[in-house]
């Protein structure tokens, strides 16, 4: 499989920039206007009671700052925040462990919560609602079940599939919330804040053309700041603007709209292969040697907020917009343009190597 700059999904590079480029409170923390507003709200319902907040989802794509906006929240709240996710939660034991370290108030955040063993999840459900930890002690005939209570505390769970969360799972979280792909003012926004935390030198349409080109997440946005910024201290003189953001990404194959090889590769597929669809993501899947599970999860989302793909019960359907995109024509299924630049062919290539 290629490693892919633009994947959004966390990788140990980001690990550091991560953590000195997070949010810590609401005011730092851009876009998602409407979740936040309520999230603002519930937390100062909850400080004026002197309660904790109520249990929260947050569902949607990867990178889209679910990790960040829980910590947003404990910082808000002057709590403690514990980060998990549901596959490193193995056993009820596992489980166990962490519960019963919390205090009073703290938040615990399960990433990927969808993911969470069976055995655990049961478990979970008299952890969340009446913050009860029932064990079992001893096998056989002589074991018994021992009710532990714990500190009222607040569970963040954070899922890119919420259709997969069961529904006795779902139901006892009191808020719920989607986070939405960024606009690319919000994403230029970031972007500067990021550049500027990094010392890094960009000018606004710098900023505007990485903007367009990160898939509307965050976390993409920060990984293209990093590159371009290499490139623009190795060929240009360190600042980055608009020509050298477009240069930089351009290299990169980063498309003008944030599409990548695999993402062409997977439309060119789809119409050439399949004749525009409808076909099976299992079929795409092994056509472009890619796991099925990552297209739903992580390419799919982006090429349907574009209006590229439509999911229909029969399979993939490349649209109109994807055929023009990539310069096919619809009848012919013919190469009208050059795939990567979106320019007629004939016309330079928009990759400068100096
Ligand atoms: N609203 C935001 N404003 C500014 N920066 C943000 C925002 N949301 C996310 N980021 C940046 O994007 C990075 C990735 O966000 P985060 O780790 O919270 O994503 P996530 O949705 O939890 O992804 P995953 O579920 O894949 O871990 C953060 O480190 C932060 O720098």
């Amino acid at each position: 499989m290629e490693e892919r700059i633009i994947a959004p999904g966390a990788r140990e590079e980001d690990t550091e920039l991560e953590f000195t480029l997070r949010p810590r409170f609401f005011c730092e923390y851009i876009g998602q206007k409407k979740v936040k507003e309520k999230l603002k709200i519930f937390v100062t319902a909850a400080q004026n009671r002197g309660e904790p907040l109520d249990h929260v989802l947050l569902y949607g794509p990867p990178g889209l700052g679910k990790t960040t906006l829980a910590t947003v929240i404990a910082n808000e709240m002057s709590v403690n925040i514990r980060i998990t996710s549901g596959p490193a939660i193995e056993r009820p034991g596992d489980l166990a462990a962490i519960v019963t370290n919390l205090n009073q108030g703290d938040i615990l955040f399960i990433d990927e919560i969808h993911r969470l063993n069976r055995s655990v999840e049961e478990i979970l459900y008299p952890v969340m609602e009446d913050f009860a930890l029932d064990i079992i002690i001893g096998k056989g005939p002589s074991a018994r079940s021992v009710r532990l209570d714990l500190p009222r505390f607040t569970l963040i769970g954070a899922t890119t599939r919420a259709g997969l969360l069961t529904s006795p799972l779902r139901d006892r979280f009191g808020v719920i919330n989607r986070l939405e792909y960024y606009d690319e003012t919000e994403l230029t926004e970031i972007i500067l804040r990021s550049a500027k935390i990094l010392k890094i030198s960009i000018d606004e349409l710098g900023a505007k053309e990485i903007a367009k080109r990160s898939r509307g997440t965050p976390r993409v946005a920060n990984r293209l700041l990093k590159r371009v910024r290499d490139f623009a201290e190795v060929k240009g003189n360190g600042s980055i603007t608009r020509e050298v953001a477009m240069r930089g990404l351009d290299l990169l194959e980063i498309d003008p709209i944030g599409l990548d090889s695999i993402d062409r590769k997977m439309l060119i597929t789809i119409i050439e292969k399949y004749n525009g669809g409808p076909v099976g993501v299992d079929t795409i899947a092994a056509a472009i040697s890619e796991e099925a599970v990552t297209i739903e999860d992580v390419y799919e989302p982006y090429l349907m907020q574009l209006g590229f793909l439509n999911r229909t019960p029969r399979g993939r359907i490349a649209t109109e917009l994807a055929y023009n995109h990539l310069g096919l024509s619809k009848t012919k299924g013919e190469k009208q343009m050059d795939l990567f630049s979106g320019r007629k062919m004939g016309q330079s290539s928009m990759i400068h190597t100096d």
